[in-house]
């Protein structure tokens, strides 16, 4: 791993409120969220699995020569989940570790085509991740959303079954609000997606690609353009592109910034290269992430944590980066409304300490 969990340059006090602030996570991805608990259970289920259980080589498996070496070793990870019993304790067990977080609202990016592709049959997915959602829910009071996404690279057979799976009125789940397109970017050039997110925003999904993240701000404007990009994943390459950052602040397409992320993909050579602060410069709407958090080393709060030092921010500042979160998600008006009084109700406590 490349980074330890809680920024250690954060000051200790900033630390403690961070862990108690209400928050939302809007780009998280659903098999990059398994802990090593969670290996360690699915791979005593499925003993063939290379993916080792014992937490020291696992922290040593989890280190990335770079984004095609993430991806190799998220695919095994991906290959451990073989039942739909196995996608329930998944997810259930991922909103455990998120309401540890206080993690209020998440949006969990799934690749169902993974999924299906290996066996599972998708009327029990879908059953599988709407009962870890309603027990998640009643047990932790976490929300859960769901965003389907594309694995570019697997192609337009992925993105038609991805299609398919998230606009057919038999299958979709209730708690899906979006669809996306992950993988690698690199010879994924975007606007051949189109028709697919053509077919998803007319169902009602709203439109939340990758883009940006280990290619150049071309990729944000196909996005924008081909894609109807509501929030771009990522978008880390748009600093590039001074115009790009005008656009994005004029339109309020928030940025989904996972700063852990781009270091341990090496998609970002440091945590202090990191762009984010040029996109608050510009204006942009920021959000915080942690992407694929036990893979890269990390948790929600420590991206916090990393954000506040490189943001400079103070306990209200941190206060507005999590309010941005719940203001950019796809949650209802009144949902929103009551974990924002959440963050305004806590953050007056703690400073009237
Ligand atoms: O499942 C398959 O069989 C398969 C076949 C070919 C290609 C793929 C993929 O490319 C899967 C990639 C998968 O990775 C997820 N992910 C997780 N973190 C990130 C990230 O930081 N940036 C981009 N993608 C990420 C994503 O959900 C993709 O669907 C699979
Ligand atoms: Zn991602």
């Amino acid at each position: 791993m490349t980074q330890h969990l809680v920024d250690p340059q954060a000051p200790r006090d900033l630390r403690a409120f961070i862990a108690d602030l209400p928050k939302a996570e809007l780009h998280v991805h659903h098999v990059g969220s398994a802990s090593p608990r969670i290996v360690s259970e699915l791979a005593a289920r499925h003993p063939d699995s290379k993916v080792p259980t014992d937490p020291e080589a696992l922290a040593d498996y989890f280190t990335f020569t770079d984004f095609a070496h993430f991806i190799d070793v998220y695919l095994s990870v991906v290959d451990l989940i073989r039942t739909p019993e196995d996608v329930r304790l998944l997810t259930y067990e991922v909103a455990r570790d998120m309401a540890r977080q206080q993690v209020r609202y998440a949006e969990l990016t799934i690749t169902p085509f993974s999924s299906t592709r290996r066996g599972i049959d998708e009327r029990a997915f879908m059953d599988a991740i709407e009962d870890a959602r309603k027990a998640a829910e009643a047990d932790f009071g976490t929300l859960l959303r769901w965003c389907f996404d594309i694995p570019g690279e697997a192609g337009l057979q992925a993105a038609e079954e991805t299609a398919r799976l998230a606009t057919d009125d038999r299958l979709r789940p209730e708690g899906l609000v979006s669809f996306g397109l992950g993988g690698p970017e690199v010879g994924v050039e975007r606007p051949q997606f189109k028709p697919y997110f053509d077919r998803a925003i007319a169902a009602g999904l709203h439109s939340v690609p990758h883009a940006g993240e280990t290619t150049g701000p071309q990729t944000v404007w196909d996005a924008l353009t081909h894609l109807r990009a509501e929030r771009i994943g990522h978008g880390t390459s748009s600093a590039q592109d001074p115009k790009l950052l005008a656009h994005l602040a004029e339109h309020r397409i928030p940025l989904e910034v996972c700063p852990t992320s781009n270091i341990a993909t090496r998609a970002v050579r440091t945590l202090d290269e990191h762009p984010v602060k040029e996109f608050v410069r510009a204006g942009v709407v920021v959000t915080i992430n942690s992407d694929d958090p036990p893979m890269f080393g990390t948790d929600l709060d420590n991206e916090y944590a990393v954000a506040a030092r490189l943001l400079d921010l103070d306990e209200r500042g941190l206060a507005e980066l999590a309010k941005n979160a719940v203001e950019a998600s796809f949650l209802d008006a009144a949902g929103k409304a009551r974990i924002t009084g959440e963050i305004d109700a806590y953050t007056a406590q703690w400073l009237s300490r």
